[in-house]
């Protein structure tokens, strides 16, 4: 009975209010912060090149490629830029709508389509009409009120790999499709690498590349402002000691060869401070942040021990994966292409590739394994097929894991195949 109590008092505590956070919700990754420290200039960069819309926007349509590894803040800035440039246009008497679409959710030319036409509360006929049809209303819709649109697509890389060219082509070549004197379309294309526009044609791809933003990894002192600002946001005043902040910059900060990713900086930010509450300590100590950092690298490193067991093919199967990775920098990458890319590297090796069914088998496995993650590619493909990504961030540890146990089996092969 009286343990029961106790366990109540620890859960009526613990509800009643945080001694650690003052506002967690600014540690979520959707959180648009107010200020965004060294991200002012890509701002600015953004803002010239569409300053064009400020004379006559329906005279011209900009595209921009905005490209950076994961976590470097291309999302957050480009929000920022649309929200607060469409405010300042609005100011001016320009009717201007930012929208910002995520291609890995709306993951087809038509559900997309769809999202554009919801975000505008345009009701289109669900059914009946294709994505370009749908796509030519909203455009009319849009001349008929003289209204500009910035679209943001983001994770771009996504379509590019897994969605017919020709719907590639229609969005970026809109006006060569639409009759319209008129332009009231603008893009900003997000992606982790601008390279993966080299599977198109070199017509689009000279419509897109003519501007381009590029963010670079975080280094220290930058990562050390951005979490500075977080802490102070998110936190009670001094629980968090500059020491925690430093150390989770020195891990995470580029120019220390970390990845300069600062989603991950801020999560084992928020994990630290859950760590410090739980233990009932007033600060967010060092040790902390330690143990946040390994608990986060913790899961990947069971993943990556399992790595270690698998046999000559798994390896060259997951070593194709990484090959495709590295050119086209998307992590979902279609069944068929992985099969056709671990062929090529089976001849390059002298290996005889495993059939078809077989490979497949693989996959499966690996699945089961947690190493790897499957997907059905959505509609709007022709035919449905299999997306693999690996469950793990892809990072040069996981590429040196996967080539040393691949020489180790090539080496000994009798033994393994
Ligand atoms: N300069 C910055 N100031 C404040 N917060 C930042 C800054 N850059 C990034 N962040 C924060 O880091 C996290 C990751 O940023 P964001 O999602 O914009 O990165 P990304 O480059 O779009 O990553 P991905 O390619 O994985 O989508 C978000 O929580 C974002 O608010």
């Amino acid at each position: 009975m009286k343990v029961t109590t106790k366990l109540e008092d620890i859960i009526e505590s613990s509800l009643s209010g945080s001694t650690i956070f003052k506002r967690q919700e600014v540690l979520t990754p959707e959180h648009i912060p107010s200020r965004l420290p060294h991200r002012e200039e890509k701002i600015k960069e953004l803002t010239v090149i569409f300053r064009e819309l400020t004379n006559d926007p329906s005279s011209t349509s900009i595209r921009v490629v905005v490209s950076g590894p994961t976590g470097t803040g291309k999302t957050v800035t480009t929000k920022t830029f649309g929200n607060l440039f469409k405010s300042k246009l609005k100011e001016r008497g320009t009717k201007i709508e930012y929208i910002h679409i995520n291609c890995h959710r709306q993951r087809t030319l038509y559900l997309l389509t769809m999202e554009l036409a919801s975000n505008l509360k345009l009701p289109i006929p669900v059914r009946g009409l294709s994505a370009q049809e749908s796509f030519r209303i909203i455009h009319d819709y849009l001349a008929k009120r003289n209204i500009h649109v910035i679209l943001t697509l983001d994770e771009f890389d996504y379509l590019i790999n897994t969605s017919p060219h020709e719907d590639i082509y229609f969005l970026v070549r809109l006006y060569d499709e639409l009759s319209s004197t008129t332009r009231h379309m603008s893009y900003i294309f997000i992606m982790r690498d601008e390279q993966n526009v080299s599977t198109l044609d070199r017509s689009i791809k000279d419509h897109m590349m003519r501007n381009i933003v590029k963010f670079e990894p975080y280094k220290v002192r930058e990562l050390k402002d951005i979490l500075t600002d977080r802490v102070s946001e998110a936190f009670q005043p001094n629980v968090v000691p500059e020491e925690t902040v430093d150390y989770i910059s020195n891990v995470y900060g580029h120019d220390k060869g970390g990845s300069g990713n600062a989603r991950l900086a801020i999560e084992v930010l928020e994990m630290a401070g859950k760590i410090a509450e739980i233990k009932n300590s007033p600060v967010v100590l060092m040790d902390y942040a330690k143990e946040a950092n390994s608990r986060i690298n913790a899961e990947a490193g069971e993943i990556l021990e399992e790595i270690s067991y698998l046999e000559l093919h798994p390896l060259l199967i997951l070593k194709a994966l990484i090959n495709l990775y590295n050119r086209l920098k998307t992590s979902s990458i279609q069944i068929g292409r992985l099969e056709k890319e671990y062929r090529d590297l089976c001849q390059e090796l002298g290996e005889e590739p495993r059939r078809h069914t077989q490979v497949y088998e693989y996959v499966k496995r690996m699945k089961l394994m947690g190493i790897l993650e499957t997907q059905q590619s959505g509609r709007g493909m022709r035919g449905r097929t299999t997306l693999i990504s690996f469950s793990v961030p892809i990072s040069q540890d996981l590429e040196s894991l996967i080539i040393k146990n691949l020489r180790m089996k090539l080496d000994n092969k009798e033994d393994y195949v």
